[in-house]
């Protein structure tokens, strides 16, 4: 055997408590596997006399990440601090300068800077490799970027949020509020640092941002993709949704159209008997479509210690074993600048809003429609409240742009009693 590969982990969380539980637990099953031994040399977090629940006298510690990333006796620097800029990013460029492999499962600082350090690390001749950043433990990058490398791909598409899609499951199964599933997501570690991230849907656009780069060879481009949360779907709409035969799931799609890359992350109606509706709790679905192999499902825990762990922890087998390839499987020169579609596909559209009770609100609603160019194809009226009656509305094909255009005219004709919740019915949902 050869010699020791030596971990440096900084990030004591629960993803960095993960990997040290898994490099103890499975030190000979690492080493057969590799032909290498794999130990943690030196540790790095916030604060050091935290109870973590494992032992950590045998490693080294060090305050400051960025020195633990330039120590001679590491060779992969395992970032698990988190976060776009600051300590991660500083020490990860350390590392990288320093001649040290990286593994990382920071997708937020990827999304932003990840073709910064892609080409920072390919110069410098060491991996930086991010399977636990997109879907966590589903080994989605390696399918993509390995497993799917005679293909051109069509579409990527899936859920890729843990939080979001346990907090939309939780509220429907349980009929339990926000805030008591929200508490629940945080305790059992689905939670980015700051939760925003993760209801607002920019976490599920950073992954589909750095899936996107590696399906089309292009730079990464976060700043293309279409976000929404799912802040403002209601367990109302929830109901509607199921009545209609649908869930509502935060989804992702980006795909080349003649008119360039397409790519959006928002909460959407798709049929609740599909694989897609019927994801439960953390659970992540990534789709790709490739042009040889057809279809492929990969389905798996998105979030939480043991899953994103074991994504790390693939990173680093591979490391071990010296597989190397370019940060966004090619050379990082090479690399496309984005081309964007500048409009969404149409799709049908779920519609409910608030109208003031008075002779007329419906007719002046479906006017704003017409006068877009919005057919209607359901509309239910459900149980008034005294002075406002809840309306839905399914629509028929439509462009985004178009129904904003609507909501906009509607806006104007004083009927609504509050901001319409306007969601995509995807077609195209697996
Ligand atoms: N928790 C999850 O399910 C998943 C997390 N990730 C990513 O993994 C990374 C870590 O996430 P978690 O473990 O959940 O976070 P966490 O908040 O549980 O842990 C972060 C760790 O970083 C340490 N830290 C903060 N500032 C530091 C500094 N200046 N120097 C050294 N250490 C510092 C903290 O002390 C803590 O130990 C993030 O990039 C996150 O986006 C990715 C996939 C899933
Ligand atoms: N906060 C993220 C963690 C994994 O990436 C999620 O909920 O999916
Ligand atoms: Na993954």
């Amino acid at each position: 055997m050869t010699t020791t590969l030596r971990l440096g982990i900084a990030g004591l969380g629960t993803v960095g408590v993960g990997v040290m539980r898994i490099v103890a637990a499975h030190a000979d099953l690492l080493a057969r596997r590799t032909g290498r031994e794999i130990a943690v040399t030196a540790v790095s977090a916030r604060e050091r006399g935290r109870d973590r629940g494992i032992d950590l006298s045998a490693h080294a510690w060090e305050d400051d990440a960025v020195a633990l990333a330039r120590r001679d006796d590491v060779d992969i620097f395992v970032e698990l601090i988190g976060g776009e800029d600051g300590v991660a990013r500083a020490a990860v460029e350390a590392a990288i300068d320093a001649g040290k492999h990286v593994v990382t499962a920071n997708k937020a600082m990827l999304a932003v800077h990840g073709h910064a350090l892609a080409e920072r690390a390919e110069a410098a001749g060491v991996a930086l490799r991010f399977e636990a950043a997109v879907a966590g433990g589903i080994p989605c990058i390696k399918a993509l970027s390995e497993g799917l490398a005679g293909n051109r791909i069509k579409r990527v598409m899936g859920v890729m949020n843990g939080t979001c899609n346990y907090i939309l499951t939780r509220m429907e199964d349980a009929g339990l509020p926000y805030d008591t599933v929200f508490a629940e997501a945080h305790a059992l570690g689905y939670l980015e640092a700051d939760p925003q991230l993760d209801v607002g849907g920019i976490d599920a656009a950073h992954k589909l941002a750095l899936l996107a780069a590696l399906a089309y060879g292009t730079r990464v481009d976060f700043e293309g993709v279409a976000i929404e949360g799912i802040e403002r779907v209601s367990i109302a709409d929830i109901r509607h949704a199921a009545d209609l035969g649908f869930r509502i799931k935060l989804l992702g799609v980006a795909q080349m159209t003649g008119r360039g890359l397409e790519a959006r992350m928002a909460p959407c109606l798709v049929p609740a008997k599909s694989p897609l509706g019927q994801l439960q709790g953390a659970t992540n679905m990534v789709v790709l479509d490739g042009d040889a192999v057809g279809q492929i499902v990969l389905r798996g825990a998105g979030a939480g210690e043991g899953p994103t762990a074991s994504a790390v922890m693939a990173d680093v087998a591979d490391i071990a074993r010296g597989t190397r390839m370019p940060v966004f499987g090619q050379p990082a020169g090479t690399l496309a600048r984005p081309f964007r579609a500048t409009a969404g596909t149409p799709s049908p559209y779920y519609l409910r809003m608030d109208l003031h009770d008075k002779p007329g609100a419906l007719a002046k609603i479906a006017a704003c429609l017409g006068e877009a160019g919005i057919s209607i194809d359901r509309m239910r009226q459900y149980d008034h409240a005294e002075t406002v009656a809840p309306v839905l509305i399914v629509t028929h094909k439509a462009a985004r742009a178009s129904l904003d255009e609507a909501i906009e005219s509607m806006g104007r004709t004083g009927v609504l009693a509050g901001d319409p919740v306007a969601l995509r019915i995807e077609t195209l949902a697996v």
